[in-house]
């Protein structure tokens, strides 16, 4: 299982790399990644199993982190309306997006990035994703809210763009023209 100490962190070239895509249909090795990358998000949302292995809560987790540069992620989040986004794929990518644009009140942090960045992140409000599962199946998703500023976020560490590159660095807090504030 996937802990702490197989996370790297800002600073790793790994992290700033361009992923590279994953052979379909999938190698036995790239089921076992994409699934452990599944697995921790799901441990780490587990207070028991968190706690026992000081695992970080996250609400996704892109192989890059764990100095895999392959293109893969996985995310496990809940939207506003209780729905649940669990996904693990290969090669996701962006294939539309909206003109408008959203961001977390909150702002954004990373399990790769040891303290807090504050500031709006613009994303856009709404992204199609195509990519492929576990057993090689294509996957197309229409995601909004949370679930597509995760999905993003993932994205962005497949191409090595942190979180923080997108935050504007003379004003942080910069209000977005018409973008959509999601709170959490
Ligand atoms: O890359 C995953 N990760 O570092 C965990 C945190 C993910 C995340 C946190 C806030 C907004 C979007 C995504
Ligand atoms: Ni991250």
């Amino acid at each position: 299982m996937i802990t702490m100490n197989d996370i790297i962190r800002e600073g790793h070239p790994t992290l700033t790399m361009v992923a590279k895509e994953v052979p379909i249909p999938p190698s036995e090795e790239d089921r076992e990644v994409l699934s452990s990358l599944l697995e921790y998000v799901i441990n780490s949302q587990d207070p028991e199993t968190a706690a026992k292995y000081g695992l970080r809560p996250g609400i996704g987790l892109a192989a890059p982190q764990i100095n895999v540069s392959k293109r893969m992620l996985a995310v496990n989040v809940t939207d506003n309306q209780g729905k649940l986004y669990s996904y693990a794929l290969f090669n996701p990518k962006i294939i539309s997006h909206s003109i408008e644009k959203a961001y977390l009140t909150s702002g954004e942090g990373c399990l790769s990035v040891d303290r807090n960045v504050p500031g709006f992140v613009p994303r856009y409000a709404r992204v199609t994703v195509r990519g492929w599962d576990v057993d090689g199946n294509e996957v197309k998703l229409r995601l909004k809210g949370l679930p597509a500023i995760v999905f993003q976020h993932e994205i962005d560490h497949l191409n090595g763009i942190m979180f923080y590159d997108h935050i504007n660095p003379s004003n942080p807090f910069e209000p977005i023209p018409d973008a959509i504030a999601i709170e959490r």
